[in-house]
Formats: structure tokens, sequence, C-alpha cells
């Protein structure tokens, strides 16, 4: 069987509302056809986080001359630091078939949409915003000061939900990535319905 082109799961939602969390859970089920793409930061590795795991940790300039060779398939300046998407990762490997997950931010989001149109788009809610300011102290990485931007910054980002293809909400991390896998398999299956494959084989039987 032919295998089709692997699909581009973009998964954003607020700081602090459970996407690395869900996305790790994800990766961690047998039998997923998953790839993560990791991302180009100039933000500083918290406590724990390892380069090229995490992230690929960038110099400002690094990332400029990123922006400049044309190697990001979409970034964005979040609370005060670049954020990037490689894209030769992403191309590679859905053409290998494999469905690739960005984890990212509403303006790099809107980016993919506009180059990749037959993306997916998941956009992960809180159940309220005070689970939300709750999540994000909890996880006890950012200073006073950036939690309360990022708070600002989740406001905004929850008006662009109606933007996204889907809106899961995290209120449990298996039920959010069982409704995750759902829409995944969905989108596959209305996929397969415009295969090349499938009127060949009509063709054969006429
Ligand atoms: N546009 C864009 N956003 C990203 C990328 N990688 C991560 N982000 C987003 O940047 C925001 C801040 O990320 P980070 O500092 O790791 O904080 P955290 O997601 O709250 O743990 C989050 O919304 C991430 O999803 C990327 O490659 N491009
Ligand atoms: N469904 C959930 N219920 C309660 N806490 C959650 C849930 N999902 C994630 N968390 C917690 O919320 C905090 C933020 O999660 P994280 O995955 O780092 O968010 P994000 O990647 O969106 O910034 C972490 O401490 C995580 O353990």
């Amino acid at each position: 069987m032919r295998k089709q082109r692997g699909l581009l799961i973009v998964l954003s939602g607020p700081s602090g509302v459970g996407k690395g969390t869900v996305r790790k859970e994800l990766f961690s089920q047998p039998n997923t056809n998953y790839e993560y793409s990791i991302s180009m930061t100039t933000r500083l590795p918290r406590e724990g986080e390892v380069d090229e795991v995490d992230y690929f940790f960038k110099t400002r300039n690094e990332f400029e001359e990123l922006i400049e060779q044309d190697q990001l398939l979409e970034w964005a300046e979040f609370v005060g630091n670049y954020y990037g998407t490689p894209l030769e990762y992403v191309n590679k490997m859905r053409d290998a078939g494999r469905d690739v997950f960005l984890e990212i931010e509403v303006q790099g989001a809107a980016q993919v949409r506009a180059k990749v149109p037959d993306g997916l788009f998941i956009f992960l809610a809180p159940p309220s915003l005070t689970d939300l300011e709750t999540r994000l102290i909890g996880r006890g990485t950012e200073t006073d000061d950036v939690i309360a931007s990022r708070l600002q910054a989740a406001r905004q980002e929850l008006e662009m939900m109606n933007l996204y293809d889907y809106v899961v909400e995290n209120d449990l991390v298996e039920h959010a990535c069982e409704r995750i896998n759902a829409i995944i398999i969905a989108e596959h299956c209305k996929r397969e319905r415009v295969e090349k494959r499938y009127f060949d084989m009509l063709k054969e039987n006429a």
C-alpha cells in the first residue's frame, strides 16, 4: 500500500495549558506514527532542559541568521524570546509518511496556516483561566513577572481559538490525548477519500 504523506499537526494553546505534558503522553503511547519537531529558541534553558532534546537553544544572532537563510517554516517573538520551527526536518518527516507535531504559539500557527493549508490545527484550552494560572504557577519555572506576561498573552491567544480546526479541553491529560488521537485518526480517514489508489481500484474493476 502506498503511504500517505504525513500530516502536519499544529498544537497551540496558552503557556501553562499543558501542551508539553499532553504531547509527551501522546508520544509515550505505543503504535503511534508521530514525530515531534524540536523548535529553535533564544530562551535560556530551564533547569533539566537539554539542548537538542527540548529545544535547539540559540543566541539572537544565530536565530536571526536562520531567519535570513529561510531555514524556518515559521517563527515568532513570544514574551521577549524568539521561537521557530526548522523547515527541513518537517518536510523530511512528512515525506517519509510520518505525522509531525508542532507545539507552537498562535502567531506562528497563523503563519503555518498560510503556508501549509492542509495542516491540522488543534487548540488546547484550559478548563478556566483560574486553572491556567494555577498550572503556570504550579510548574514553578518562571518568575512572577514572566507569569504575569504569559497570562496577559493567554487572553489574546484564547481569542484566536476560533481559527483552529478543533478545540480540545485539557481537563484530564488522558482525556485530552484520547480526543487528539481521535481527531488524527478521523483526519487520516478523511484524506483517504481523495487517495488516487482508490480511483485506480475502481477503474481496474470497471
Ligand atoms: N511560533 C513558535 N512558537 C513556539 C515554538 N516552540 C515553542 N513555541 C511556543 O512558545 C511559547 C513559549 O514556550 P516556552 O518558553 O517553552 O514555555 P511553555 O510552552 O509554557 O513551556 C509556547 O506557547 C510554545 O508552544 C516554535 O517553534 N514556534
Ligand atoms: N490536565 C491537567 N491537569 C492538571 N495539571 C496539568 C494538566 N496538564 C498539565 N498540567 C500541569 O500544568 C503545568 C503546565 O504544563 P505544561 O505541559 O508545561 O504546559 P505548556 O507546555 O502548555 O506550557 C505542569 O505543571 C503540568 O504538570
